[in-house]
């Protein structure tokens, strides 16, 4: 059951289209990524559908309700998490989740929420002397409060060094387990294919394609390379050997050292005809394509520039 439906979803900011016709749907327990550089409309999308910003036009139902005219509803099934969440340096970290809970009708008990992210011990500590990665969790926390069915969570890892990342990601998963919907914004490809079931790719103008991470890498159907280097006593050479299998678009040889380039399923071809012609090699690499390569592909543009 989708409990997020987003039609012909358009917003422009003076005469600047940001977005032009956002469609997408987020289906029950899912953890949905909005993908993509600064600038290209995540954080208006998920505001609209929020209800924090009012869409030019489009239509947007989350869990049946229309985030405008039923705002009031929605922000009671909803958990928010913003970009740039900033709360008083001195407040306590218990009084910010009890105000918090405060502003819902059937909370969430925040003691239990303390203990399950792991600041039992941190609940009179003051919000300024907290880490990164404990302010974090109480965000994550404060976005739960209020018995959510939908969170959603906008790039909540950044500022983080990569243990607290890795951290931070394992307790995503834990709120999608505990059965609520996640939306994930983020500009980081490696947090989205960790950890998301399915990710709209923004670009200018807004969505440019939607998918699993791994549908997504499959269908751009990027260049990627096997790398290997012959053993001592490979009495064949391989580039014209391997320059003529399926799929092979390059071979590259530097001494031992040998480089295929291709696309789709190649690299099995190539290990198959190295054992087929008894051709020793070691080391054996096959790059992995990414996201990255998507992007690139679906945009013509890197997604670092
Ligand atoms: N309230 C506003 N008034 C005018 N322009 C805005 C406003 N909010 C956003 N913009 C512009 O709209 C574009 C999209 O911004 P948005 O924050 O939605 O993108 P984003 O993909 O979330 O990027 P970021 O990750 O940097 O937040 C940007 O060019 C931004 O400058």
């Amino acid at each position: 059951m989708a409990v997020i439906d987003v039609a012909g979803l358009t917003k422009r900011y003076g005469g600047h289209t940001v977005l032009n016709g956002v469609s997408f749907s987020v289906e029950e327990g899912e953890i949905f990524g909005l993908l993509g550089p600064n600038g290209t409309g995540k954080t208006t999308t998920v505001e609209c559908v929020e209800g924090l910003r009012r869409p030019d036009s489009g239509t947007i139902r989350v869990l049946g309700l229309d985030p405008i005219g039923d705002g009031r509803a929605l922000r009671e099934r909803i958990g928010v998490q913003l970009q740039h969440t900033e709360l008083p340096d001195n407040i306590k970290v218990w009084e910010v989740l009890d105000l918090y809970a405060t502003f819902y009708a059937e909370p969430n008990d925040w003691r239990k929420l303390l203990e399950q992210w792991g600041l039992g011990d941190k609940r009179d500590a003051r919000f300024g002397k907290l880490s990164g990665g404990q302010k974090q969790r109480l965000f994550i926390a404060l976005a739960l409060v209020g018995n959510p069915k939908v969170a959603f969570l906008d790039e909540l890892t950044s500022g983080l060094d990569p243990q607290a990342r890795r951290a931070t990601w394992e307790l995503i998963k834990q709120v999608r387990a505990s059965g609520v919907t996640v939306v994930l914004v983020s500009h980081f490809m490696d947090e989205v294919e960790e950890l998301c079931d399915r990710v709209a790719v923004f670009d200018r103008g807004g969505i440019v394609a939607t998918g699993s991470p791994a549908e997504l890498i499959d269908e751009v159907d990027a260049e990627h390379q096997v790398r290997f280097t012959l053993m001592a006593g490979a009495a064949d050479d391989p580039v014209a050997l391997l320059s003529g299998l399926p799929g092979v678009s390059g071979v590259t040889r530097d001494g031992d050292r040998v480089s295929v380039t291709g696309r789709g399923d190649f690299a099995t071809a190539v290990t198959s005809a190295l054992a087929r012609n008894l051709i020793p090699v070691a080391n054996l690499r096959i790059d992995k394509r990414t996201l990255d390569d998507a992007f690139t592909t679906l945009t013509g543009r890197s997604f670092h520039p």
